[in-house]
């Protein structure tokens, strides 16, 4: 009785050159070359080979890259993206997509009128629903956040937005906002890095993806602070989120608490009261906010949300005992491939402090994508 052909779907040609190792994929008439170095100089390449024509193309390439390393193993997941696994580096940063004809690719080909892929990372942790939390200037969303974060530290992240205003006293670029010139900010945003801006009180705010990305990369909850144009954005978007409209006990007291901070001029005090009445009007706009919360008393305000955020609940991702230690190295290679699950085994003998030797990657329920993360990895590890 002959032996049972093995599950193996081989796709890629590996080629060993001097100081990288490429990694060759066919897609329909086209062959895509990877070359991922550890070399600072040609740390990552694209190429993609016409197989009609046999012209090579140098495509634009978009979104952070994978880091650099020597090597790495790439499969074709559909005729969309390409995954790729890379050796050597922390488990969790070893998953990328390269997206080579996804919706997002195929808009940018139009808008740029040339060839375009885009790097997306793979993020096993699902993180949650960010939270969304708007008001009128002056209301005290900062200080709820704030106690939020203080509380909860490793529960959740601040989305810092980006803002073309001057910084206040005691503000920290990167902390607080990351203080921007306009033509900088306006340049990312045409380049699609924001998932929302707006004008907000005369200067522009915006929110980039990466804000909210790298806080759901640490697991933690991303809390964006918005205004009501903003929530309208991402209402209208891809991210899944909890929207909260905080209101003032009067409007008397608004302005008090506006002026009691001291931090705007009489001009941008006018001008901030002015927006309040408009936010205020539209916080009962259908289907936009979830929750309205009335911030007289600040400790009643504050129970009143974690309330809203179920605290209590003390639920984990059943993902999250796999990355807790995601700072352990991955050197996995491919054992096997379905249209739905990858199977990863380990190249190291002794499996190291928070890794396993076999993975099981299943790629049903994969979300999002370039120009952000690609979310919905599911994996499973044996021993
Ligand atoms: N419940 C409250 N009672 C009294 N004062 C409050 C209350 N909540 C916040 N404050 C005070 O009101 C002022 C404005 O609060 P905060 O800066 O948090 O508002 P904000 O909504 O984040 O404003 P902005 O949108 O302009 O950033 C602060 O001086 C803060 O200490
Ligand atoms: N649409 C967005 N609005 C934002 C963002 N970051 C902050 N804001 C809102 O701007 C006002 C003013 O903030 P301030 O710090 O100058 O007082 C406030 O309502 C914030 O919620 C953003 O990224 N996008």
């Amino acid at each position: 009785m002959g032996e049972e052909a093995p599950v193996f779907h081989v796709e890629s040609v590996a080629l060993e050159s001097k100081d990288c190792l490429q990694n060759s994929i066919d897609i329909g008439d086209k062959t895509y070359v990877i070359s991922i170095s550890d070399d600072p100089k040609s740390s990552i390449s694209i190429k993609i080979l016409d197989k009609l024509t046999l012209t090579w193309v140098v495509p634009t390439v978009l979104g952070s890259h994978p880091t650099p390393t020597n090597s790495h193993v790439a499969i074709l997941v559909n005729n969309e993206k390409i995954l790729i696994i890379e050796k050597g580096v922390a488990l969790n940063d070893f998953i990328w997509f390269l997206e080579v004809d996804t919706p997002f690719v195929k808009q940018q080909c139009k808008i740029k009128g040339a060839e375009v892929v885009a790097w997306s990372k793979g993020v096993i942790s699902e993180g949650h629903t960010p939270v969304v939390i708007s008001g009128p200037s002056g209301v005290g969303k900062g200080t709820l956040i704030a106690k939020l974060m203080k509380e909860y530290p490793s529960k959740f992240g601040f989305s810092v937005s980006h803002t073309t205003r001057f910084p206040r006293e005691k503000e920290i670029d990167g902390v607080h906002y990351h203080f921007t010139e306009r033509s900088k900010m306006e340049q990312e945003i045409s380049e699609g890095k924001f998932l929302e801006f707006a004008h907000v009180h005369g200067n522009l705010y915006g929110t980039s993806i990466e804000a909210v990305e790298s806080v759901s990369d640490q697991g933690k909850r991303c809390i964006l602070d918005i205004d009501v144009q903003g929530a309208r954005s991402v209402r209208a978007s891809s991210l899944e989120a909890i929207f909260i409209f905080v209101c003032p006990p009067s409007f008397e007291e608004l302005e008090k608490r506006l002026r009691a901070r001291g931090t705007e001029t009489e001009e941008q005090i006018q001008k901030r009261l002015k927006n309040a009445r408009a936010e205020l009007d539209q916080s009962n706009s259908p289907g936009l906010f979830d929750h309205l919360l009335i911030n007289d008393d600040l400790e009643a305000c504050y129970e009143n949300l974690k309330k809203l955020l179920c605290l209590d609940d003390s639920h984990e991702d059943s993902n999250d005992s796999l990355i807790k230690d995601g700072k352990a190295i991955a050197c996995y290679s491919i054992l096997s491939k379905t249209n739905s699950e990858i199977l990863l085994q380990s190249e190291t003998n002794e499996v190291e402090k928070g890794t396993a030797s076999l993975l099981s990657l299943n790629l049903s329920f994969l979300s999002g994508g370039a120009p952000g993360r690609t979310r919905g990895l599911k994996i499973s590890s044996f021993n």
